[in-house]
């Protein structure tokens, strides 16, 4: 290509940036009198299901070469960019820096957010709670290794809301400063991930290996990095972040490892059309207090995406996700009718079926 055909292009390329950049200015400006609109109503600022809306317009009518997974990258990162020059918002994750969580975070929040890594997730609900930060992201279930007692616990405990729900692919590395896998006498890693590669590590003799579980993964890169002999299980930006050589990515046994969190804060999500409502069920002993509950929702065409039972401080409960929002009609009476027995949530886009 010629110089002076470079150079056209590249002052095309120059303009239309000038023109976002106008555009999105005067996008913030609009976002701002919303801003304006919600502080003097009372109403919060991250609107889930507006985002979804518009991301599903935008898609609709889009004729170019992005695809929606382009579109959602850009115009995410556009929102939390506006919601954070309206009320610089604060995120709470499960750390440390580099976790799975965090990665979940940055999806939603962009980076424009701050972000305060927590060590525990009781933690966490107590940082929203008592309002340090605006929300607060933890995992909820895994595909490999079910369902996350300590949130379900907390959830139970604290009157605090799913705002949103996010589903992210799980891959793990092994990454060591050893050269060979022979070399490599320690492992280390959170006790999930050990779980979620017991094929890898058999199929490369790494079973006979000392597998040490330390709380976090990226916790176990940082570990590996001075401790010569020794690796970590760790998700690749871990293995980034703390400069370790990565000897195999993608060492998940099962292709479609996920793990599901929670966006957690202190307010609820209007109808979107697509939603999903999380409650906690608490029975009485009465036999067959749980198919009566069941039975209504069926009636009512609710369709159930999970139900997990869990003992709660000597409690049995029932953790239950299904279509719909608690508004929606038919499934407003039903959770009205048994609001004794039952906690909600929360209702929000629905992102996934069932992981
Ligand atoms: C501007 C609003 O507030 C926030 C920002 C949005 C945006 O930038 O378009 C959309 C939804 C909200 O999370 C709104 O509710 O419309």
């Amino acid at each position: 290509m010629s110089e002076a055909g470079l150079l056209e292009l590249r002052n095309k390329l120059d303009n239309i940036d000038n023109e976002l950049l106008k555009l999105i200015n005067e996008r913030m400006e609009v976002v701002h009198q919303v801003g304006v609109l919600k502080a003097h109503s009372g109403g919060a600022i991250y609107r889930p299901e507006r985002e979804k809306a518009i991301i599903d317009r935008l898609e609709s009518l889009n004729e170019g070469k992005l695809n929606r997974a382009a579109i959602e990258a850009l115009f995410l990162e556009i929102f939390a960019i506006s919601r954070n020059l309206e009320l610089p918002e604060n995120v709470a994750y499960l750390g440390p820096e580099g976790s799975f969580t965090h990665q979940a975070a940055e999806g939603r929040f962009g980076a424009m957010s701050s972000y305060v890594s927590i060590s525990s997730i009781k933690g966490i609900f107590r940082e929203v709670d008592t309002k340090k930060a605006r929300f607060g992201v933890v995992p909820i279930e895994n595909s490999s290794n079910g369902i996350v007692t300590d949130t379900i616990n907390c959830l139970n405990k604290y009157n605090l809301k799913i705002i949103a729900e996010v589903v992210l692919d799980i891959h793990h590395t092994l990454a060591s400063t050893c050269d060979k896998v022979e070399d490599i006498k320690r492992i280390y890693s959170k006790d999930i991930a050990f779980e979620q590669c017991r094929k890898f590590l058999a199929n490369f003799g790494l079973d006979e290996v000392e597998q040490i579980p330390i709380e976090s993964t990226t916790k176990a890169a940082k570990i590996a990095i001075n401790e010569p002999g020794s690796a970590a299980i760790c998700p690749h930006v871990g293995a980034k972040l703390n400069n370790l050589p990565i000897l195999f990515e993608n060492i998940e046994d099962k292709d479609n490892n996920r793990t599901r969190f929670f966006i957690i804060s202190d307010f609820e999500n209007g109808q979107s059309g697509n939603d999903k409502t999380s409650i906690l069920v608490k029975l009485s002993d009465k036999q067959g207090a749980l198919v009566d509950f069941l039975i209504d929702f069926k009636n009512a065409g609710v369709n159930f995406t999970k139900i997990k039972s869990h003992i709660a401080e000597g409690n049995s409960i029932f953790f239950i996700d299904f279509d719909g929002h608690k508004d929606d009609d038919g499934i407003k009476e039903i959770l009205d009718k048994h609001k004794d027995s039952i906690k909600i949530l929360g209702s929000y886009v629905k992102e996934i079926h069932d992981i």
